[in-house]
């Protein structure tokens, strides 16, 4: 059977040793001859890079392993690219979610002002990468899920819009998770469902078992109770936010009881509440790095240390699986049905054609297939037109270098209250990101 190739880009990423076990669980669908790492930090990388070298040469001595900063190094000779960077780190992560604050807007990593900053920091990295994977492997796909999702889709829709890259997120598959659980199925695979949205922005519609019965009512009316919370017991190690958040699902679906809404609606839908249980001292960045971040490299640093990987605290990244399965989709034409960011192209009827939108696709050896949605509610197509039009601003700004434009993003978003405030967070975030964004005249 053939074996592929990939290389992990953010190779220094908090999620790479979750993601390298759960690539090892499933090879047996997804045969590896070789993986690397590539970042542009050197150190960050070295740290997970040798503590993955040593688990690898003792779970699958038969994979080559290697890791690098150069690109030729990186990008020639592999079959997928599986991109998690974060550009500017946790300290910029930080600094998108604290600056809003300042003005009494929230500060999220991908969602308001927070995203639309990360997103003017990403979009040059990730074509940087599309460019490198074209140069050195041409037949390679790229499986991105470097945040934030909805604006690097459309600066790859603009951009690079016959490149062989597929942009994905895991909060669907993370929700659907917990339906599972709340309709006591053994997996979220024994669901069928339909959905709509942008990424980090969408709803379903309709969720079906393998025989066709309609699972929804079930769901609903454990949501209008308890939201995503289901059995705290078994879900001990989900960190109080985001306990908070899944609880806050309920007064989301109460906007709509004919969807069950994603996770992120909350900032869109909520955003005073938001703020009021914010701290601006203290946010989900900090939290990430006194938490994952310090944990993954104590566990990379523990292993190097002890010279094995045996009875290493290492999790699988479970939840990661849906890269498997798209990399298995595309390597052996399994037509698996899975939520991408595509260029919606009248999937969804009555929404603009050239948004990208978060839909279910039929995968296989030749790309993706939409599915057709047809027509969306009213509700949810204002607020998509809004939030789409934002991205496409940021997407705008960035390649014209224009302040105005991002000016007009932040000010649409409907998480800014007014066109003032909107310009006192873009002048602290030009000066905060300076260095990361184009100069905007
Ligand atoms: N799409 C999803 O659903 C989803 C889920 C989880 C995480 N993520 C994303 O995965 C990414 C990684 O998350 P993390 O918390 O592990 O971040 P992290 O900061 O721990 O790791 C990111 C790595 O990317 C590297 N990097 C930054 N810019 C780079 C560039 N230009 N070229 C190469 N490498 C670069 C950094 O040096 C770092 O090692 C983030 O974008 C995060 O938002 C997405
Ligand atoms: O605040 P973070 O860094 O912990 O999470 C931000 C990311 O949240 C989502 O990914 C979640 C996933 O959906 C959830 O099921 C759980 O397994 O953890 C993941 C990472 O924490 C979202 O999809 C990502 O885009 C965010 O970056
Ligand atoms: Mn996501």
């Amino acid at each position: 059977m053939e074996k592929y190739s990939v290389v992990i880009a953010g190779g220094g990423s908090t999620f790479t040793p979750g993601i390298v076990l759960m690539l090892l669980n499933h090879r047996q669908r997804l045969p590896l001859r070789q993986i690397k790492f590539y970042d542009n930090d050197a150190e960050r990388q070295e740290t997970i890079a040798k503590a993955c070298e040593i688990l690898l040469r003792e779970k699958a001595p038969e994979i080559a392993f290697s890791y690098t900063t150069d690109p030729e190094k990186a990008f020639t000779d592999v079959d997928f690219v599986m991109a998690h960077i974060r550009v500017g780190k946790y300290a910029m992560r930080e600094k998108d979610e604290k600056i809003p604050l300042r003005y009494n807007v929230l500060g999220q990593e991908t969602c308001g002002p927070g995203g639309i900053a990360y997103g003017m920091r990403s979009i040059g990295a990730i074509l940087e990468m599309i460019d490198f994977m074209e140069k050195y492997s041409p037949n390679a796909w790229m499986l991105n899920y470097s945040n934030p999702a909805a604006i690097v889709a459309e600066a790859t829709r603009r951009l690079r819009p016959n490149s062989k890259i597929i942009n994905i997120c895991d909060m669907p598959v993370g929700i659907e998770e917990r339906m599972a659980e709340i309709l006591g199925l053994k997996s979220r695979q024994e669901m069928i469902v339909k959905y709509y949205g942008l990424n980090h922005f969408g709803w379903w519609s309709d969720i079906r078992d393998r025989k066709g019965h309609d699972l929804m009512p079930k769901l609903k009316e454990h949501v209008a109770k308890y939201g995503y919370v289901v059995n705290p017991e078994a879900h001990r190690e989900t960190e109080q936010s985001w306990n908070d958040t899944f609880a806050k699902v309920k007064d989301v679906y109460a906007v709509d009881p004919d969807t069950l809404p994603n996770t992120y609606l909350k900032y869109y839908l909520f955003p005073d509440y938001v703020v009021r249980h914010s701290d601006p001292t203290y946010t989900r960045a900090n939290e990430v790095m006194e938490h994952r971040e310090k944990n993954v490299f104590a566990i990379a640093r523990e292993i190097i240390e002890k010279g094995t990987a045996e009875h290493c605290r290492f999790e699988t990244d479970a939840h990661a699986t849906y890269i498997v399965d798209l990399a298995e989709a595309i390597a052996f034409n399994t037509k698996a049905r899975m939520l991408l960011i595509v260029e919606n192209g009248g999937a969804i009827e009555n929404f603009d054609p050239t948004a990208m939108v978060e839909i279910p696709c039929i995968i296989g050896s030749s790309g993706y297939e939409k599915t057709c949605i047809g027509q969306i509610p009213q509700f949810q197509k204002g607020l998509m037109e809004q939030q789409a039009a934002v991205e496409k601003l940021v997407v705008e700004a960035w390649i014209h270098g224009s302040y105005q434009k991002l000016w007009q993003a932040l000010t649409l978003s409907k998480t800014v209250p007014s066109a003032s405030v909107a310009r006192q967070i873009l002048d602290d975030l030009i000066d905060a990101n300076r260095g990361y964004w184009p100069e905007l005249k």
